[in-house]
């Protein structure tokens, strides 16, 4: 059973007011625990990882009404699926979340060495597991903070933990502003818009598409502006497909060359710029023969935005490539739909059932922008003259 723990408002809150505050005492920083551990290699999602295994073991610890409230587990999290459900990830998100998988065992590595080294002065004397290490990881990468001041001894970010702030849900449109207060030494939350008692709190873990977030934080959010599809692998094999080896190397290096080779997405109503870019020159044709380097000057006019289009036909050949790969991805996303769908309905052991739910919703997103895509193609390509 998953506890969703949330935040609500006892009484009004008028815009620009602080609605949470946590006092520098109670923020868990690398400089705190450097005074507990003291000087140290870790990075401060080591140290703060480690710090909570410790702290969860100590039953007598004063943070103990802090640690009761933290996760029972991480089942929604894509780096804790079981192998079935992994296979039905994008492939945008397998790779991420075998990094991620690495990520924490090379923390765990450089974090038990270093409470080996200080078994001695620490009570706590038990080997870390790695599975309590991973909890407590996971822990801090879906409650850490940013903290905007420098400090030069914290590697890899400088990280801590809010209790409290950390029990705020995300909104995607959720509009607050966040930041440490020098005069009164608190972290603070303002809300930039009225709350009516009783309603919930939500704060904006930032600008990210559900993808993100379920790979990050392990749910996903309805009706997200954010998301998009990420469709290099799709565009990659269009230019092997369409193009000679040699033209294709020819036009991946023209891409590299202009900075647009990579990242093309689509989102809701929208085609990205670099996609089409892409799109434009696999659409010239003679690579590498007579003519074709004034066909390229005429696309980097475009790339360069001194003129609109190359031609009429070069658009209708981008749109029709466009409007394959979409074919693809939507074939592909109602397939991924109806598999969750069964593995839904099979109530299937070891999954947790909002994991097959979330997973699920990021494929019917998927398939939903590739069929408006597809719609608003067939209304334009008519339209191309
Ligand atoms: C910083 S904590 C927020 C407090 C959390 N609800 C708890 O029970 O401790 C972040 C976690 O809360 C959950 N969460 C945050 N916003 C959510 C939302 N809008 N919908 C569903 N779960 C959410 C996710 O499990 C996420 O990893």
């Amino acid at each position: 059973m998953i506890v969703y723990k949330s935040t609500h408002i006892l009484s009004k809150v008028q815009a620009g007011e602080v609605i949470v505050s946590v006092p520098r005492r109670f923020l868990i920083t690398n400089k705190s625990l450097m005074a507990i551990y003291g000087p140290h290699p870790l990075s401060t999602h080591q140290l703060l990882a480690l710090h909570l295994v410790l702290l969860c073991r100590d039953r007598e610890s004063w943070w103990e009404p802090y640690t009761s409230l933290l996760p029972s587990h991480f089942s929604t999290m894509p780096v804790k699926y079981p192998t079935e459900l992994q296979n039905h990830l994008p492939h945008s998100l397998t790779e991420q979340v075998a990094q991620q998988k690495h990520k924490i065992e090379e923390d765990f590595v450089a974090a038990a060495k270093f409470f080996n080294s200080k078994r001695d002065s620490l009570q706590s004397q038990e080997p870390i597991l790695y599975e309590e290490y991973e909890w407590a990881w996971l822990c801090v990468n879906t409650r850490c903070i940013h903290l905007k001041t420098a400090d030069a001894t914290a590697k890899g970010g400088n990280m801590a933990l809010a209790p409290m702030l950390d029990f705020l849900n995300h909104a995607w449109d959720a509009k607050i502003q966040s930041d440490f207060n020098i005069k009164n030494q608190c972290f603070e939350i303002k809300t930039l818009v009225p709350y009516a008692k009783g309603e919930q709190v939500f704060i904006s873990y930032g600008p990210h598409d559900n993808l993100a977030i379920l790979k990050e934080y392990g749910f996903v959010v309805p009706d997200n502006v954010f998301n998009y599809i990420q469709l290099d692998d799709e565009v990659w094999s269009l230019f092997d497909d369409m193009e000679t080896p040699e033209g294709a190397i020819i036009k991946k290096q023209i891409l590299e060359g202009a900075g647009y080779s990579g990242d093309y997405s689509i989102k809701k109503g929208d085609v990205s710029f670099r996609l089409l870019c892409a799109l434009r020159l696999l659409a010239l044709e003679g690579a590498g023969r007579p003519g074709f380097n004034r066909r390229v000057m005429q696309w980097n006019d475009v790339v360069m935005g001194q003129t609109e289009r190359i031609s009429a036909d070069n658009e209708r050949r981008v749109m029709i490539m466009l409007q394959s790969i979409c074919g693809q991805v939507h074939e592909e996303a109602a397939r991924e739909v109806e598999e969750l769908e069964e593995i839904m309905n099979n109530n299937s052991p070891g999954m947790h059932p909002f994991a097959v739910r979330f997973l699920h919703s990021t494929w019917n997103e998927t398939k939903a922008i590739a069929s408006e895509m597809l719609i608003e193609i067939e209304e334009k390509l008519p339209l191309i003259t």
